[in-house]
Parts: structure tokens; sequence; C-alpha cells
């Protein structure tokens, strides 16, 4: 199937229209380049990674998106959040083809067939495990016919500003015909069985592939300083990557329904995680818009513990213990010091900073500026993170991984921390700019880390004042229970100064805080039914109450749809958990992948992709429809493990 895009133009008018006929506050939008043809979906990108960082590929053959050597270094192909003059590698048919893509097996090698009038070629696409290196192999086979391919390699490091020095072939470098681009620590090197000739910044190229012929490149970033490293055996990298990743899916212990999405979402979070840290980054990109025209647009190349937390609840229920324990390690040192100085996220390796700022020379994907680079969240007060790091690691316990004297000591003073400051307010898990509340999800989960502390003291003989856990663990439940819920409308609610439903409120029983068929948390499945549904998809909470002290909207939020799943099924409520479920998948891209939020009405992924959040929420709510499928609806109360 050819790529099709129905242009449109998103402008102030018409998010006007929506939103004053919720009865909402005037939008700022502006207009964007989000329908415009020449823009790529956020859906027609796959992804390439070697677990240190991560590739966006167009379905034309566009690497529009690749920071070296980690997540969160800056891009040296930033055309995702420009144009093609902020950096791109492409490799794709000259003439209009027809495309179809797929990755091989069980792994991230893409192999995208592109169908043109005169034959058909497989490029093949991938990242190889790099030791202090970095390298993208792209590979060219003819297949039928005669196609003509177009080449063109466009590095701008520094997020598309800063052009390097390019050579051919370096004096330094006698080994083999190169191009090298340098531009102070970073260095990248082209390698090719036909390389592209170089104008004004740019190498382009056009070449024939007949049937039968192969033409190979490779590109490898180092360290300036460093030689240049030797050319790949790429046969063997390919198959190395292959046998790496395919045993790894292996291990997953996961029978159910949606069997392969959960294994793509597994692979997914797993090319999110950094292997040699422990890290697990929200998602890939940075300022892929929630709201196009609008000002939502952040960088989730961080480590939230929360997001963090919860993939690694997604790998233990698939059976993946180890990597519990290299998240734990990695844990133990972000937050090694005073528990005071806890903070919600950390970069990649472990490290504090990452303060917030624009990119103004980037006009933003589709024009929808501001590009931002580091996250001011990271300063925030979020009463609920220390709730999901203690259940990930009482999941992981009670999977089989050992206890361990530094890790129990650290959850200890955390957790003892917490109980000095229980009842503070706070700015929530969606991380609201507006003022600080007393968010009933995050008392739900200031519940959560007492309860699971307990249980480690009880379960595992563990040592802790656990007198004091259990006393503060039942006065939290006892206000949530008072203060947190709405008796009229039958309701918990997002604050406890509103009566406005928050879709966060679904956690409840997927956490234990009340059984799936209790009557309050049917209300509360009723009201987000009735409040936060657009067009059948799940919003977090109405934006229109201000409460996020940011203008305009946004979308449904992919995460909260699948909670509802999970909430359907562990209530007994299978039919509804069938038809949404089917429904999300069919959301998922060609190849399995989905970003953070979707826009119905115009069809479209939006926001950060892929996105942690989205693919170990449609883990979790596979699982949830398997349990029960197994055990019959859940009508009996009994409080069902917690799951991501
Ligand atoms: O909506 C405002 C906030 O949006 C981002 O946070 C969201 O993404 C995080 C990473 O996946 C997730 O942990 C959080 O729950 C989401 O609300 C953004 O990172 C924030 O800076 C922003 O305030």
């Amino acid at each position: 199937m050819g790529t099709e895009v129905t242009p449109f133009m998103l402008s102030v008018t018409t998010d006007s229209r929506r939103i004053a006929a919720a009865g909402a506050r005037p939008d700022s939008r502006r207009s964007t380049a989000y329908g415009d043809p020449m823009v790529t979906p956020i859906e027609d990108y796959a992804v390439l990674g070697d677990t240190e960082t991560v590739a966006l590929v167009s379905r034309e053959g566009s690497i529009d998106w690749l920071c070296l050597p980690r997540f969160d270094s800056p891009a040296c192909f930033a055309a995702l959040l420009g144009t093609p003059e902020h950096g791109r590698w492409l490799i794709g048919p000259a003439e209009p083809a027809t495309t179809t893509r797929r990755y091989l097996e069980e792994t991230f090698i893409l192999e995208t067939v592109h169908e043109t009038p005169s034959g058909r070629v497989r490029v093949t696409d991938l990242m190889p495990v790099g030791d202090g290196r970095s390298d993208v192999i792209r590979r060219v086979e003819g297949l039928d016919g005669t196609v003509r391919m177009r080449h063109e390699w466009v590095v701008r490091f520094g997020y598309g500003k800063v052009r390097p020095w390019v050579s051919r072939s370096p004096v330094h470098h006698h080994d083999d015909d190169v191009i090298a681009a340098i531009a102070g620590p970073d260095m990248l090197v082209l390698r090719g069985d036909r390389l592209p000739h170089g104008e004004d910044g740019h190498h382009r190229d056009e070449f024939e592939v007949s049937a039968g012929e192969t033409v190979t490149f490779t590109l490898t970033w180092f360290e300036s300083w460093r030689d240049i490293p030797p050319a790949l055996d790429v046969d063997e990298q390919v198959a190395s990557t292959r046998r790496r990743t395919d045993a790894w899916a292996d291990r997953c212990t996961y029978e159910g329904p949606y069997r392969d999405q959960v294994v793509r979402s597994l692979l997914t979070l797993r090319l999110l995680t950094d292997t040699r840290f422990g890290g697990i980054v929200a998602a890939a990109t940075t300022s892929l818009p929630e709201d196009p025209g609008g000002q939502r647009n952040w960088d989730y190349r961080y480590c939230w513990l929360r997001d963090a937390s919860l993939t690694l609840e997604a790998f233990l229920a698939c059976g993946y213990v180890a990597e519990a324990r290299v998240w734990r390690n990695w844990l133990l040192r972000a937050v090694a010091g005073d528990p005071q100085d806890l903070q919600i996220m950390y970069r990649v390796d472990g490290s504090r900073e990452l303060p917030e700022r624009e990119l103004d020379h980037l006009p933003g994907y589709a024009g929808s500026s501001p590009v931002r680079v580091g996250n001011d969240a990271v300063s925030q007060r979020q009463m609920d993170v220390l709730g999901e790091v203690m259940i990930a690691l009482h999941e992981a316990r009670a999977r089989g991984l050992e206890t361990d004297g530094e890790a129990w000591a650290m959850q200890l003073a955390l957790v003892n921390e917490l109980a000095d400051h229980w009842d503070e307010p706070d700015n929530g898990l969606w991380e609201v700019r507006g003022p600080q509340r007393h968010f009933t999800h995050s008392r739900v989960m200031v519940w959560a880390a007492f309860d699971r502390a307990v249980r480690a003291v009880e379960e595992n003989d563990l040592d802790g004042p656990v007198d004091r856990w259990r006393d503060l663990r039942d006065r939290v439940k006892a206000e949530v229970l008072e203060k947190g819920f709405d008796e009229q409308r039958n309701t918990f609610t997002q604050h406890y100064d509103t009566s406005e439903v928050d879709a966060s409120l679904l956690l409840i029983p997927i956490v234990g805080f009340l059984p799936p068929d209790d009557e309050r948390v049917l209300g509360t499945i009723a009201a987000v039914e009735r409040d936060l549904l657009s067009d059948g998809l799940v919003l977090r909470y109405r934006t229109q109450s201000g409460v996020d002290g940011l203008p305009g909207d946004e979308h449904p939020f992919l995460a909260c749809s699948w909670w509802l799943v999970s909430a359907y099924a562990m209530a007994g409520m299978p039919d509804k958990a069938q038809a949404l479920m089917d429904r999300l998948v069919g959301l998922l891209n060609d190849v399995g992948l989905v970003s953070e939020e979707y826009d119905p009405q115009h069809e479209r992924m939006v926001g950060n992709f892929p996105q942690a959040f989205s693919h170990l929420t449609l883990i979790g709510a596979a699982h949830a429809m398997a349990q029960a499928q197994r055990t019959g609806a859940s009508s009996s109360g009994q409080q069902i493990p917690s799951g991501p």
C-alpha cells in the first residue's frame, strides 16, 4: 500500500469552535502545516535502535531523527522537527512507488520494499549494538527489474544548527574511501559501495539497482578525537543483531490475546532501555506536539521514575526478571544521596540536570513550535512516584528478584521521608503546571507506597517501622474515601476540591486500592465514560477546567484508553474490553508502534513517539483480559494483583 495523506489544516477557527462547543476558555492555537501532504505523519515512522539511541525512519526511507550517541544527545538528523535542511539521511526510490514494510521477525531490523513501474527493491535498515561507537546499516537489494534510487545525506549537528566540516577520505585515514563529517566532539563517517557527491553542505546521488544487485551503506558515529573505527562486517552484524533480539523476545512468557502486539510492545520498551546504564526513557523524541499549533510540546528522552517503574512491571509480567535487577541498580545510583532530594525524573545515566529550554532555530513538527529540550517537570513534587517504585520493586520480589540490603535500605529511607510529608499537595502524575493540589491519584499512590512497604516487612521479613506505616496507610485510605469521592456523582474526583473526573482514577482497582467490582469503582468507570470519552477514546481530564495551567487542548491519551480496557476486564465487562482493545490495536501503525495521543478527528497520531506509556499499558490491558478469561470476570471482590 502506498502512502496516502488527506490534506487538512488546523486553524484557530476550527479549534475555537470545538472548544466553544465544550463550554471552554478560548484557544490560543496557531495555524500549522499539520495536515500538509508534505509533512510526514508520525505513524509513517518506524524506529531503529541500538538500546542507547533510536532513529526514526519514514516510509519513503528518510532517517529524520537521530540523536547520537545517546537518546538525550543533540540530534544530527532533525528534519522531524524542521525541514530536510535540519539534517536527514534519505535512501528511497527516485520515482513514485508503492511501499510496504515490516520488521524481520521479532527484531528491529526494518525491511522496506519499494515497488515502482520498473522494478522492486528491498531496503534493510538496522542499528547494531555498538561499543564506544554507534552505527546505522542501510542495504539496498534489487528484487525485480531495475529501480532508480535517490540518496541524500545532510548532516547537521546540534539539533540541525551546526554544519560540520566534511572531507572525503581524510588524510590520516587510508583504509577505505569514506566521507567524514566533524563538529567539535562528534564525528560521523559514511561508507558505501557508491558514495554521494558533496555540494553546498549536502551529499546527493542517484543510482540504479537491478535484480540481484546489492548496494550497502554504513554510518558510524564516534568521538572525534579517536581514530576512525574499522568498517563493519555487515553480514555478521545483521546476523548477530537478529540473534540477539530474537533471543530476547523468546524469553517472553506471555500467553494470551494480542500476543503479537504485546511482543512488539515489549521490544519497543526494550529499545527505550539503555542497556549500559539501565535507565528507561519515556519516548524517543522531543516536542512532537500533543496539540499541533499549541504549547504542549515536551522532551521525553529522560527516565521518569513513574514511566520506568510501570515499564518494569510490564517486563516482570512477561517474565523478564533480570531487567528488574538492572533497573534497580540504576535506581540505586540515581537516587543515591539524601532522600529529600529524590527527583521525579533523571537523565538516562542517572544524572540530575535537565533544564528546559527552547530551540528557536527549529520550526517544530509541521511548524508547531516551540521545540523544547530538557523538562522543567524535573523539579515538581509528584507524590505518586514512590508508590509506583514500591509497587514495581514489590512485584520484582514476588517474581523472584532476590532482596538486596542496599536496595531495601534505599526503600526504607524513601518511605520514611514520605511518612514525614505524606499529606502535602503536588503536581500530580500529569505534571500540571497549574497550582499544586491534593490529586486523588497521588493520594492513592501514597497509600500504595505504604501498603507495599508494610507488605515487604510482612511477606519478606524485612525490617522497618511497620506500625507507623500501617497507621499512615489506613489514614490516607480513609482520607481518599472521604475527600476524593463525590457521593452525588458516584465517582472519585480528580482532586479534593473539584467534581471533575480524571482517567488516572481507573488505576484504583489496578493498584489494589479497592476491588474492581466495588460500586465506587464502577461509578468512576461510568463517570469516565460520561465525561472523558472523545470519539470513544479516553482523555486524561477535561483541559477546559484549567487545572493544568496550560493554554489549548489535547487529544485522547492512549494509555488512559488502555487503562479503561483493564478496568473493564477486571470489572467483568469483557465485551467492552474487547471492543475498545480492538479499536486501540487498530491504531498501531503498520509496524506495531504508537505515540502518546491520537487525534480521532484527523485520524492521526500525535505526541512523542514511540511512547513507553502507551506500549506498557497495552501490555497491561492484554494481561487483564487474559486474566479475566482465565479466572472468569472478577465478581468475587477479590483484589487482582497490580499490573502495569
Ligand atoms: O501535560 C503536561 C506534561 O506533559 C508531559 O508529561 C507527560 O509525560 C510524562 C512522560 O511520559 C508522563 O510521566 C506524565 O504523566 C505525562 O503527563 C511533560 O513531560 C511535562 O513536562 C508536562 O508538564
